[in-house]
C-alpha cells in the first residue's frame, strides 16, 4: 500500500501565535500610553528541566517583543520550599507584577499544590490556582484566567472551524489539571458534547472515531493513529514528545506529538502540526493572561475577548 497523502488543512499555530502576540502587543502600548504602566510577568524556574528551559527561552523573547516588563527568577535544584514560598510571596506584594508564573514540574522535595495555592488567584497567568479552576468550571470567564495551553487550543479550533462549535463530539484524550481537564470545561463551555478518555477507557479507538474535535494531550509518542481519525475531523495535538532520530544517526532527536501526524492527516479535515502548533500559542496566550490581568489588577476595563 502506498503512502497515505496529506489531504488535511494544517492549522498553522505559529502563524495564530503571532496574530495574537500583534494584537497584545497594540494592547500593552494602548495600556502604556494610557496608565504609563507595562504588563509585568515573572516567571520563577526551580533546576533545569530541559522543556522548561526552552519554554523560558520561548517566553522571554515573546514578553519583550510584546512590550512588557519581564523578570525571570531561577532557583537552584535544592531550594527549600520555604524559600520559594518566601519568592511568591514577595511577587505578590510587588505591584510592577501581574503575572506570576511558577514553571512546573517542582523538585519533589517542594508540594507543587502548596506552591499554586500561595500565588494570587489574580496573578496567577497559569490558570492553576483552584479559585481560577473553580471559576472556569462555573463559566465565569469574566473573572477567571484560563490555562494558557487550552485556551490556545481553543483559540485555533475557532478560527479553523469558522462555525459555531455547538452540539459537536469532541474527545480530549488525557484528564490532566494543565492541559485535558480545563480543555474539557472549555469545549463544554462552548456546548460541545464532551468526552473525556484517559488511561483505564475502553475501546480508545472506537471512542475517538466519533469525534468531530480530537484534543491529544497524554504525553505519549504518535499514540493515535490515523484509522482512529472520523473523515473530516479536526486534531489538536497537545502532545510535545522528543523521540531519537535514527534516520539522522548518533544522539539525534525530533519532536513527534501525541499523534502519528502523516497516518492522522490523511483523514483528518485539520490538523495542527508538532513542533508549529499548540506550543506558540501557549506562550502567546501566556502574554494574553498577562495584559488580562494587569487591567484588572489595575482597575481597568476588560478588552474584547480573543476568542
Ligand atoms: N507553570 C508552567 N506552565 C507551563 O505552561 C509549562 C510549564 N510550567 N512547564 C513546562 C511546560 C512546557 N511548555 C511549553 C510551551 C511551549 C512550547 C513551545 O513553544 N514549543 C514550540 C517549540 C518546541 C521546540 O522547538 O522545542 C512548538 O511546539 O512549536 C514548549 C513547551 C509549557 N509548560
Amino acid at each position: 500500500m502506498s503512502q497515505p497523502s496529506l489531504q488535511a488543512t494544517l492549522i498553522d499555530g505559529k502563524a495564530v501565535a503571532a496574530s495574537v502576540r500583534a494584537e497584545i502587543t497594540a494592547r500593552a502600548g494602548r495600556l502604556f500610553a494610557e496608565t504609563g504602566r507595562k504588563p509585568g510577568l515573572a516567571v520563577v524556574l526551580v533546576g533545569e528541566d530541559p522543556a522548561s528551559q526552552v519554554y523560558v527561552r520561548n517566553k522571554d523573547k515573546a514578553a519583550a517583543a510584546c512590550g512588557f516588563h519581564s523578570v525571570k527568577h531561577t532557583l537552584p535544584a535544592d531550594t527549600a520550599e520555604a524559600d520559594l514560598l518566601a519568592l511568591v510571596a514577595a511577587l505578590n506584594a510587588d505591584e510592577a507584577i501581574h503575572g506570576i508564573l511558577v514553571q512546573l514540574p517542582l523538585p519533589g522535595h517542594i508540594d507543587e499544590g502548596k506552591v499554586l495555592r500561595l500565588i494570587r488567584p489574580e496573578k496567577d497567568v497559569d490558570g492553576f490556582h483552584p479559585v481560577n479552576v473553580g471559576l472556569l468550571a462555573t463559566g465565569d470567564r469574566e473573572q477567571a484566567l484560563v490555562p494558557c495551553t487550552p485556551a490556545g487550543s481553543l483559540v485555533l479550533l475557532k478560527r479553523t472551524l469558522d462555525r459555531p462549535l455547538a452540539g459537536l463530539d469532541a474527545v480530549v484524550i488525557g484528564r490532566s489539571n494543565i492541559v485535558g481537564k480545563p480543555m474539557a470545561q472549555l469545549l463544554l463551555a462552548e456546548s460541545c458534547t464532551v468526552t473525556i478518555a484517559h488511561s483505564r477507557t475502553r475501546n480508545l479507538p472506537d471512542v475517538v472515531r466519533r469525534a468531530d474535535i480530537v484534543v491529544a494531550a497524554v504525553g505519549r509518542p504518535e499514540m493515535v493513529r490515523g484509522d482512529w481519525i472520523k473523515p473530516g475531523a479536526t486534531v489538536i495535538d497537545v502532545g510535545i514528545n522528543r523521540v531519537p532520530d535514527p534516520a539522522r544517526g548518533g544522539d539525534a532527536t525530533r519532536l513527534v506529538g501525541d499523534v502519528a501526524f502523516a497516518e492522522a492527516a490523511a483523514h483528518a479535515g485539520a490538523i495542527t502540526p508538532v513542533p508549529g502548533g499548540v506550543g506558540p500559542m501557549t506562550i502567546a496566550m501566556l502574554m494574553a493572561n498577562t495584559l488580562t490581568a494587569a487591567r484588572r489588577l489595575l482597575g481597568l476595563a476588560p478588552e474584547p475577548d480573543l476568542f
